[in-house]
């Protein structure tokens, strides 16, 4: 792949036929085609006897896949069915992802976008907000609590498989983490699941207890999991922890209450205990990534959800005092340092 970004018209030809490009990678998944072009290089013919396809329909139905920048075609003769194809690596993970039955996509449709769709110039002009009873930031009916909630749970497979990669390094029997902004608990399940020493309280706001407890019994996490109540911009995060971590929780915030939060972690750990910031650094992709957010969060002022470069995490960190700070790799990347 070329890795080249479209020009602005191929982008906007694209962008006015998203419906039916949306429809050729469903239907490409659906009939396993991007596995077969994934391994490939394969030809024309090849993938239409292997799938019982016609060849011509299918060479177009490969132009719509290659006008995406998702597959790439050699063609050395005219023959339509000796075309080669080869398709990006990842791209099947990529459409299971985004068009799969439990795309990340999909969950964000339930989100009242329409009440800003059409009215971005009185959006714009701060005319036209999100109705609160839609979405508020941070959430404030149960249901949005428990919505909003789940929406999260079901986005953390990129940080568990960081988390999952690195435990070995960052987990010693004994340790306790506080999870700040830890959601319903899940990610704090799934860690002490994997790491029978470990215990994890979860600091969220108190309309959160009851999605903490509910999370404590499916696991059967007994007294493993704890929960205390607070509100992290008006009181101290409190002591007597090896750990504390911010998952997906400093990027809704301006940056002076991003730096107060990490300095109120540096506050409340011991010397030799450990910061841990996992969300999604900003990149072009994960920009692509936030774009629902980006669209939808325009009419929310109270949540400034931006991605941010890790560089900002590594400065301020080292501002604050926080020695050795490291970026560990993964699918979403975790920024580790250590109170000195
Ligand atoms: C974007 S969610 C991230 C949830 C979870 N860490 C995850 O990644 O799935 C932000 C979390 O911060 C919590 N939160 C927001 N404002 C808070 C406050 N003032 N004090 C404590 N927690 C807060 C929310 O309740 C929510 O659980």
């Amino acid at each position: 792949m070329s890795g080249q970004a479209a020009s602005p018209r191929a982008l906007l030809h694209l962008l006015y036929n998203s419906a039916r490009a949306l429809d050729v990678v469903q239907t490409a998944r659906e009939m396993g085609l991007l596995t077969a072009l994934e391994k490939g290089p394969v030809t024309l013919g090849e993938l239409s006897t292997q799938h019982r396809l016609v060849p011509g329909r299918l060479y177009k139905f490969l132009d719509c896949l290659e006008s995406l920048g998702l597959v790439q075609r050699e063609q050395t003769t005219d023959a339509l069915v000796e075309a080669r194809y080869t398709a990006a690596q990842g791209l099947s993970a990529a459409a299971e992802a985004v068009v799969g039955p439990h795309s990340l996509e999909r969950d964000r449709e339930k989100y009242n976008w329409g009440a800003l769709y059409g009215h971005l110039p009185e959006v714009l002009r701060g005319e036209r907000s999100m109705p609160r009873d839609s979405f508020d930031w941070p959430p404030s009916t149960p249901e949005q609590v428990a919505g909003f909630e789940a929406s999260m749970a079901a986005g953390l497979g990129p940080i568990l498989e960081v988390f999952r990669t690195h435990g070995s390094k960052l987990w010693k029997p004994g340790q306790k983490l506080l999870e700040v902004g830890g959601g319903d608990g899940t990610l704090a399940a799934r860690l002490l699941e994997e790491h029978a020493g470990l215990t994890v309280d979860v600091y969220n706001l108190p309309s959160t207890e009851g999605l903490v407890t509910h999370t404590r019994e499916k696991h059967a996490l007994g007294g493993r999991l704890g929960f205390v109540g607070g509100d992290f911009l008006h009181e101290p995060l409190p002591g007597g922890y090896n750990a504390i971590s911010f998952v997906r929780v400093l990027h809704d915030w301006p940056a002076e209450t991003a730096r107060m939060l990490m300095k109120a972690a540096h506050a409340a750990l011991p010397s030799g205990g450990r910061i841990l910031i996992c969300e999604e650094f900003r990149t072009p992709e994960r920009l692509a990534a936030q774009f629902f957010w980006s669209y939808f969060l325009m009419g929310v002022d109270s949540c400034v959800s931006r991605l941010r470069e890790v560089q900002f995490y590594l400065k301020a960190l080292t501002e604050l005092g926080f020695q050795q700070p490291e970026v560990l790799p993964g699918p979403f990347e975790l920024v580790v340092a250590t109170k000195a």
